[in-house]
């Protein structure tokens, strides 16, 4: 999918929500544990139940990797069932990989291809090799880790190097990499107000701002500080959402909580088309 086309399903829902699909076993209603495929039925209904409220799903790979073979077989089948039912829906692996060139091309093969996700998380620590062979796949994105949501975002991501800090060096640095417009970064939204020193940086460039919700971000300060007149944003959570209950009507009621936050973003895209009216 490209840039441009996510950004019309934004305009169109009126949601630049992302939902997390974090499948844990143990947390899933039991009466699905009896299914043939669990992880998937779970999916299923959650995909079937929220993607009118949504523009992307995310599945954060370490939930399917954790359950084998079966796992990846739950991953890939959800990522078909998106495609064949819903293929306006914008779909992130979470996978957070990153490794010498020759390694970073079989993870992009893998998860740009042959998975045939839209996008892939990727850590910059090991710099520009292994960053640019998942830039080369066309209509594909590229999603960096900047500033993580984390308290061991500190450790480094925040630290001073000639002056700078290190997210900031990896977002300006990686602007010069080839086919770098097919990077988006991680922001999280715990960090809200680090945003505007990341905006200096890249002020259009798409942001993935998980942290809303469990984690305690807020979505009115990520929108103050994050949103471009193309939007700018796909703001995750994952737990809030897909375990809000753990009855039979987990679906529904995910449902319910995603449309309460469906509605705060179309507000707040109205605040930032009234606040920039002048500019847009
Ligand atoms: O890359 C990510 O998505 C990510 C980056 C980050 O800085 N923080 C972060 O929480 N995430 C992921 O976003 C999801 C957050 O889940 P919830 O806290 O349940 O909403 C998990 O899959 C995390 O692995």
């Amino acid at each position: 999918m490209t840039t441009q086309e996510l950004v019309e399903q934004i305009r169109k829902k009126q949601s630049f929500l992302c939902i997390g699909l974090d499948v844990d076993l143990k947390k899933i209603p039991t009466y699905l544990l009896s299914e043939e495929d669990p992880i998937f039925s779970f999916n299923k209904a959650i995909i079937d139940a929220t993607h009118q409220f949504c523009v992307a799903y995310k599945p954060n790979t370490a939930f399917y990797e954790a359950c084998g073979l079966k796992g990846w077989e739950a991953l890939q089948k959800t990522i078909d069932y998106l495609h064949d039912n819903y293929p306006e829906i914008y779909t992130i692996a979470d996978a957070k990989r990153g490794d010498i060139g020759n390694t970073s091309k079989m993870y992009a093969k893998t998860f740009l291809k042959d998975m045939g996700f839209d996008s892939v998380t990727v850590a910059p620590y090991m710099g520009k090799d292994s960053v640019e062979p998942f830039l080369e796949f066309e209509d594909k994105h590229t999603i960096l880790l900047a500033l993580t949501s984390n308290e061991g975002a500190f450790d480094f991501q925040t630290l001073k190097s000639d002056e700078t800090e290190i997210y900031k060096k990896v977002l300006e640095t990686s602007k010069s990499w080839e086919n770098s417009e097919n990077l988006m970064y991680v922001v999280g939204a715990t960090k809200a107000e680090y945003l505007a020193e990341v905006r200096k940086i890249v002020p259009e460039s798409f942001l993935l701002v998980p942290g809303v919700g469990a984690q305690g971000g807020k979505l009115e300060d990520v929108c103050k500080y994050g949103m471009t007149k193309d939007v700018g944003l796909l703001v995750n959570s994952s737990r809030k959402i897909i375990y809000a209950s753990t009855n039979n009507n987990f679906a529904e009621v995910a449902a319910a909580k995603a449309e309460i936050l469906q509605q705060q973003m179309a507000e707040e895209l109205e605040k930032f088309k009234f606040e920039h009216s002048n500019e847009l």
